[in-house]
């Protein structure tokens, strides 16, 4: 919630907070919904229904405005995403921490109104939230499976946060055992479990013979890759060693797809890793 909206939620001591409850409801879609919108979205168009349903749409934007409003009156500026939207907003284009000559005004299109910025930070809180509490939940799993992996990751912890003082992003970025152990919890696990695309040019697969005119819609099996034995041998065990350097790089780099690849990449890809 501070990432996405600004605000602190007090989640954890209050678990019967409006906010998780709300969080909650966003995951609840009947899988026949999901569906429709993953396999044919033109129904949803032909019947104006909304992909998000419209109570989640009414308290994220109501919380959004609020926030905006909150801000705009007191004049509090934050150096966070909510504060890029209401530049966004405002002005069409976001000011550069302290280099002018970086912000690039002629970029603009147009300002973004309030429920297009209200939608963003919704994505960013849908998209944030469960990926990164089901990987830890997973890690967290795995690691009381397998107490080695978890005395090791302990350890470097520890010693790492002894040579640091504090838990910093630098002391963060030396814990390399705990990458490993985090990159092994996303191939066995990973949140998404497909990416969709749809085909911009019409393309021949040559190992399976099949021609593939642009505008088909592709399903790319992220859990179907991630488990594959000649890809991962023993693809159920769960092992930390095999995001060593060496193996890493004798590996297609498109073996390992837990936050999907190209240009709509996650964006939080580099909070994670
Ligand atoms: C373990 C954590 C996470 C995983 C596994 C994950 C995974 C993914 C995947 C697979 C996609 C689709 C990418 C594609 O189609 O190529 C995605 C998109 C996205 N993710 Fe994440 N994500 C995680 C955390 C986050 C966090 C922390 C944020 C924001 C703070 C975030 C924001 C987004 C957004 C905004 C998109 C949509 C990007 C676009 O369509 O342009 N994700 N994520």
């Amino acid at each position: 919630m501070s990432t996405a909206f600004g605000i602190k939620s007090n989640c954890i001591q209050d678990p019967d907070n409006v906010y998780r409850d709300h969080r909650k409801k966003i995951f609840e879609a009947n899988p026949i919904w999901i569906a429709i919108i993953l396999f044919v979205p033109q129904i949803m168009n032909l019947l104006f229904i909304p992909f998000t349903d419209r109570g989640i749409i009414r308290f994220y934007t109501k919380l959004f405005r609020e926030t905006v409003e909150y801000r705009q009156t007191h004049k509090i500026i934050k150096h966070d995403f909510m504060n890029l939207l209401i530049q966004l907003m405002e002005k069409g284009f976001v000011e550069s921490d302290g280099d002018k000559k970086t912000t690039d005004e002629s970029s603009t299109v147009s300002k973004l109104t309030m429920l297009e910025a209200a939608a963003q930070s919704y994505v960013f809180f849908a998209a944030g939230f469960e990926t990164s509490s089901t990987t830890a939940t997973f890690a967290l799993y795995e690691l009381a499976q397998h107490h080695d992996v978890q005395d090791k990751v302990r350890k470097e912890i520890d010693e790492i946060l002894t040579k640091h003082g504090e838990l910093t992003y630098d002391a963060i970025n030396e814990m390399t055992y705990l990458h490993k152990v985090i990159n092994e919890t996303l191939r066995k696990y990973p949140p998404l479990p497909i990416l969709n695309r749809i085909c911009t040019k019409d393309v021949y697969l040559p190992i399976v013979n099949v021609h593939l005119p642009k505008g088909t819609a592709i399903t790319i099996p992220i859990l179907g890759i991630h488990r594959d034995p000649s890809i991962y041998p023993d693809p159920d065990k769960f092992n930390p060693e095999r995001f060593n350097a060496d193996v890493v790089a004798e590996r297609d780099p498109y073996a390992f797809l837990p936050f999907g690849e190209g240009p709509r990449v996650c964006i939080g890809k580099k909070k994670i890793n």
